[in-house]
């Protein structure tokens, strides 16, 4: 297909036909408006939009619509979101409309995509199959840097992968992000001293849009060996930035904070896949997509074909990793990975941090659990000689 076809879920209002209220769409969104009007030559109708496919779906529609190429400035994200989730967010004559898929060709595609991606991110621990471990200091925010830094320490000996700020967390007077920076990667320096291992640290940047270049460079001047952004709250376009960023040359963790606002509703707003597909475009080499297990709420086949949009060939981009997180512990490694696959990063917070004996034994618990799942063992066998991983089950349970 050399146009953009997007696909969504919509009901109409009980005045308006499922075929009106498509049509309405595709003309709002390229050449039409709420009557017709006297100024459209015969040389824009190529530019029209048309309904390729409309059939019944839960309480209401879905539709696929194409939007000819023509009317995308290739490069421009921002403008693509004008189109494919604009206006039609508020027409009248839709009760509902949500933005579930699109499909771009290979013109809108000009990014470079991951510089690291999920290949990349594997090289740089040393592994090649098993899932990655990634914890997030908690408390969310409050330890001042000294704190923070034994906890990252304490994480990194316990044996995670991974460790990152929390998405409130970026440059607070309490845990300043200089001070902060500095002594975490001082304590990962000791931790790699003792066991031969780098981890990574991604430290929150997330600030306004024309800064955070400069405060990504800075933290690299710093030492940081991955960077984190908050990508909704900064928008897509800070991440692009950051990515594309010559002086970038660490992997970038994308949060996706606020994201339940656009995502969770399943009748209006935008699903995750658009998101994803959009966030590996822009470069970004993990990306949250959810869990199935923990605490934040997903419909568990969005969430694999979100992960795939991630991985899947797309345009000769790297796969991002997908980075399941929020509310996870080791009673819930093995659904997880069931359900995802092992190309996936499990982050622990609570149950990491929560752990009856500390984080150090919380870090091996995960892992524990990650390496019995690899072995096809069940993790309440594996628990019998692994102390970590039984008390971690006693507390949480095994599911
Ligand atoms: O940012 C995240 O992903 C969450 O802070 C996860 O924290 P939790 O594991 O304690 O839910
Ligand atoms: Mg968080």
């Amino acid at each position: 297909m050399q146009d953009v076809t997007a696909t969504y879920y919509f009901r109409p209002r009980a005045d308006t036909t499922p075929e009106q209220a498509a049509q309405a769409i595709v003309e709002e969104e390229t050449t039409g408006t709420w009557t017709d009007i006297t100024t459209t030559t015969e040389y824009v109708r190529r530019l029209d939009g048309e309904v390729l496919a409309l059939e019944p779906s839960g309480n209401g529609y879905v539709t696929q619509v194409r939007y000819p190429a023509e009317i995308f400035e290739a490069g421009n994200v921002p403008q693509y979101l004008s189109v494919i989730a604009g206006n039609l967010f508020g027409l009248g004559r839709l009760e509902a409309v949500r933005l579930l898929d699109v499909d771009f060709p290979e013109s809108l595609v000009p990014f470079k995509g991951p510089k690291f991606g999920l290949e990349g991110v594997r090289k740089l621990i040393g592994t090649t199959d098993r899932p990655h471990v990634g914890t997030i200091i908690k408390p969310k925010v409050g330890l001042n840097p000294k704190d923070t830094a034994e906890v990252a320490y304490r994480a990194a000996i316990g044996g995670v992968d991974l460790i990152k700020d929390d998405e409130t967390l970026t440059d607070q007077t309490f845990c300043p992000l200089d001070e902060r920076l500095q002594a975490v990667m001082e304590r990962l320096d000791e931790a790699k001293e003792e066991t031969g291992r780098q981890v990574l640290y991604a430290v929150n940047i997330s600030a306004r849009a024309d800064e955070i270049v400069a405060r990504a460079e800075h933290a690299l001047d710093l030492g940081a060996n991955m960077l984190m952004i908050d990508v909704i709250t900064c928008g897509f376009t800070a991440l692009q930035a950051l990515a594309e960023a010559p002086s970038v040359k660490v992997p970038i963790h994308v949060h996706r904070t606020m994201h339940g606002a656009i995502t969770r509703n399943p009748e209006h707003g935008i699903a995750m896949r658009p998101i994803a597909r959009i966030v590996r475009m822009l470069g970004g080499d993990q990306l949250h997509t959810g869990t199935v297990s923990g605490k934040m709420s997903h419909d568990v086949s969005e969430l694999k074909g979100d992960n795939l949009a991630l991985t899947e060939p797309y345009f000769g981009l790297e796969p991002t990793f997908p980075v399941a997180s929020g509310g996870l512990h080791p009673g819930k490694v093995a659904a997880e990975i069931e359900n995802l696959g092992t190309n996936i990063v499990l982050q622990a917070g609570g149950g990491i941090h929560g752990h009856p004996e500390g984080t150090e034994a919380g870090a091996r618990a995960m892992r524990q659990a990650v390496d019995a799942f690899m072995q096809g063992i069940s993790a309440e066998e594996y628990a019998k000689e692994h102390y970590e991983l039984a008390r971690a089950l006693e507390k949480w349970g095994n599911r």
